[in-house]
């Protein structure tokens, strides 16, 4: 039985996140304190320790009422949504990118199984680098492009609004700008889209009497791209901010409500034929959709191109692409 949204009741609603880690339990609190699910189910090879994240969790889950229990890939039939958080994370100094040898060969342990189990459901990619797996996600699930998201810019997204609140002095939540392409050292910001009560940033400055400080605001964007580097460097991970951006993300899914974001999907980006970045797209019951339009500057334009080429070089270099064959992908899954 597919997925049935049921927009204003989460009784139904069943969550798994595979990867029980800080990113996977720090979400599972999340979708608690969202009451977003009544079933979430948590998949990790260290069971014991999952085990132990659960019954912790099942004593918050008691005000949310909702369960959260450890369980196996056939715990994700009918899920409405699987997030993956399960791999390697980075160590101080080190990138995304540097992550990736190891994470794809895990992807191609968990998401064929995945897939089996819950050929329905809609695949939440987290684990990095987001952009490349979401590409792997996408070719080893077999599964059409809307229904396999990764996170994204949709974490940098909120941490240019935050540090573009604090610079303006104004609530994060009304500032209307997003960071485009690679979730990593190659993302831009697109200023020429950013506005302040309708206003672009230039117009609002002059309609505030402010300085237009450009030094100022490139300062908000290179701390947007630094942001998860110093929070490793001082704390050795990063886990709260994701974790709220994954629910912000499975809340317009379970809900069925169109939300624009920035998520990574696979398509085509400035010229760069099946490559995987974050674009704003529309999400709802169905998974991601590329329809919003959107009008870039030129030298946005490049620097998208720029990004996509980045990422592209990395899925080429991984030396064992994903199965696409259909016949492959099926000897894959027979072996689950
Ligand atoms: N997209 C984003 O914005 C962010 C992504 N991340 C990424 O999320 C991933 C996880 O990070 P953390 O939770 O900090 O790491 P962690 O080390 O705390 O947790 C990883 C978990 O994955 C589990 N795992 C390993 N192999 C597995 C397998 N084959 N099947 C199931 N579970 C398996 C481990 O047992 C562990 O519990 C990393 O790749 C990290 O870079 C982290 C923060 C933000
Ligand atoms: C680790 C990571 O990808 C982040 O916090 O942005």
């Amino acid at each position: 039985m597919p997925f049935q949204s049921n927009s204003s009741d989460a009784k139904s609603i069943k969550i798994v996140v595979v990867g029980a880690g800080s990113v996977g339990v720090t979400t599972a609190y999340a979708l608690l304190l969202d009451r977003l699910a009544a079933d979430i189910v948590l998949i990790d090879v260290d069971k014991n320790r999952a085990q132990g994240e659960a019954m912790d969790l099942s004593h918050a889950a008691h005000f949310a009422q909702a369960r959260v229990r450890v369980g196996d890939y056939e715990d994700c039939a009918h899920a409405a949504a699987v997030v993956i958080t399960a791999g390697v994370n980075q160590k101080p100094g080190q990138t995304r990118l540097d992550l990736v040898k190891t994470n794809y060969a895990l992807f191609k342990e968990v998401v064929p199984r995945v897939a089996h189990h819950a050929p329905d459901t809609i695949l939440v990619v987290a684990t990095n680098p987001v952009d490349v797996l979401t590409h792997a996600a996408l070719q080893l699930s077999g599964f059409p492009v809307e229904r396999v998201i990764g996170s994204g810019t949709a974490m940098d997204t909120t941490r240019f609004r935050h540090e573009l609140g604090r610079h303006f002095g104004v609530n994060p939540r009304n500032v209307h700008a997003v960071i485009l392409g690679e979730h990593g050292d190659s993302q831009l910001p697109a200023w020429s889209l950013a506005s302040i009560s309708g206003m672009r940033l230039r117009d609002y400055c002059e309609a505030a009497g402010v300085e237009y400080d450009e030094a100022a605001l490139e300062g908000c964007a290179r701390r947007t791209k630094e942001a998860a580097y110093e929070i490793i460097r001082r704390k050795g991970k990063t886990n709260y901010g994701v974790a709220s951006v994954l629910v912000s993300i499975l809340q317009p899914i379970v809900t069925d409500s169109d939300a624009i974001m920035t998520v990574s999907r696979v398509g085509a980006y400035g010229g760069v034929e099946d490559v995987a970045l974050s674009m704003p797209c529309k999400l709802n019951r169905s998974g991601a959709y590329q329809d919003v339009p959107l009008r870039l500057s030129e030298s946005e334009q490049q620097a998208l191109r720029q990004s996509a080429l980045s990422i592209k070089e990395v899925l080429d270099s991984l030396e064992d692409q994903p199965c696409v064959l259909e016949d492959q992908q099926y000897s894959l899954r027979a072996e689950l």
